[in-house]
């Protein structure tokens, strides 16, 4: 469908008072986008050229668009549009609230339905090898539902998920709606940029194959050289930088590797990472385009792209909605950022759901997956004040709720 200028102005929804739309704390600090704001006329990926463009057309200077795009590229996006400020991170003691006090954490699905899953992906792949358009990469993921006696806190959770430095954490509000009467935050801590622009310059980082960190520094790193060593790993990682480069290259003049793929680490994980960097052609393309040509990556969807999404909409029991989407902001001259958004909860009021998914090619190992995706759960489990080992087993509870 393609709406056009008017029609998206006309649609937009009334606009938001005084309320952090969306924020971002990571290395080079603070981007906070709050009220007085307006909502982007939602649509899918297909118009959202035309919305921003719109947007960005009557957008007075110091207001930027901010927000995040589905994971599904025909669902609808939430971009805000609103005065943002950037500052240095805020220092100091985490807000009250967390951990939280009680609580019961439901694995939906569990992780041996998840495993079985896994194991039909494999058998799909065995079947169509060398086939034309046969299904080589397929990202599954699982959710962790946690209900809490007490609203769970938005301000605190993010304070915890940015004392690690390596990540961005991240929060956007996105609508109300019937069935989320107080509204909805997507809050995580994302070590992986989709893409970031400036000026003519753009970067990207995608991250793909992963081992746990180890408490034990020698173990540690005979973690993460197996990783590096693990073709598995390799092949997977190798499948995220080709589908970046073939989609940016249309885009810029200059596009390299330089750094090659190294090992990059979280306070919990192991990643494979190649920083991708180029020279755009077009100075002012803007950013969130980058980012929706991108999105999504077979780091969190497959290869080929169209049919893993069908797959994984099969596979998975619970939608995906904003997990492992892209969130990111958009200042009006295109420079900005947007990340992939993984490690991270949809939080409404005393709920929130806990997404972590695997990519799965030839030679994954279904429990391993299992496990690897219980360990990217980890950020997110310790910032609630949560136990780790809860998210290998069906229904956990503490207290009464
Ligand atoms: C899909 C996720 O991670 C992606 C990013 C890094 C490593 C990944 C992996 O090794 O499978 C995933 O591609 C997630 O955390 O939910």
């Amino acid at each position: 469908m393609n709406i056009c200028l008017s029609e998206a102005s006309k649609k937009s929804a009334a606009p938001v008072s005084d309320q952090v739309l969306f924020g971002f704390d990571g290395p080079s600090g603070r981007i906070l986008g709050r009220g007085p704001a307006q909502q982007i006329t939602a649509g899918n990926a297909a118009t959202l050229e035309t919305r921003v463009t719109a947007a960005l057309a009557t957008a007075a200077p110091d207001k930027m668009i901010g927000g995040a795009l589905p994971f599904d590229r025909d669902a609808d996006d939430c971009l805000w549009q609103c005065p943002c400020s950037e500052a240095p991170l805020p220092r100091g003691i985490a807000p009250q609230g967390l951990p939280l006090p009680s609580w019961e954490m439901t694995a939906e699905p569990a992780a041996q339905v998840y495993a079985d899953a896994v194991t039909r992906a494999l058998g799909i792949m065995a079947e169509e090898t060398g086939g034309p358009d046969a299904l080589e990469k397929i990202v599954l993921a699982r959710t962790l539902l946690v209900e809490s006696a007490v609203p769970i806190p938005v301000e605190a959770l993010m304070s915890r998920l940015r004392a690690d430095r390596s990540v961005t954490a991240f929060r956007v509000a996105l609508p109300k709606g019937p069935d989320h009467p107080h509204g909805r935050t997507l809050c995580g801590a994302t070590p992986e940029l989709l893409v970031e622009k400036r000026g003519r310059r753009v970067i990207s980082h995608p991250l793909a194959g992963s081992a746990p960190r180890q408490a034990d520094p020698v173990a540690d790193r005979a973690f993460a050289d197996a990783l590096f060593g693990s073709s598995k790993d390799q092949r997977e990682h190798a499948l995220v930088v080709e589908s970046i480069l073939d989609t940016l290259a249309p885009f810029c003049r200059e596009l390299s590797c330089p750094e090659g793929t190294r090992l990059t680490s979280t306070r919990s994980m192991w990643h494979l990472g190649t920083r991708i960097e180029g020279r755009l052609k077009d100075e002012g393309t803007p950013s969130v385009l980058l980012a929706s040509a991108l999105h999504p990556t077979p780091a969190v969807c497959g290869v080929p792209r169209a049919r893993a999404a069908g797959f994984i909409k099969a596979l998975e029991p619970v939608a995906r909605d904003f997990y492992a989407g892209a969130v990111g902001w958009c200042k009006p001259s295109g420079d900005g950022a947007w990340y992939v958004a993984i490690r991270c909860a949809e939080i409404s009021n005393r709920q929130a759901r806990l997404y972590a998914g695997a990519g799965i090619v030839p030679g994954s190992d279904p429990m391993a997956e299992a496990a690897e995706t219980g360990a990217k759960f980890g950020a997110l489990l310790t910032a609630l004040g949560l136990p780790q080992d809860a998210a290998l087993q069906g229904v956990v509870r503490n207290g009464e709720i």
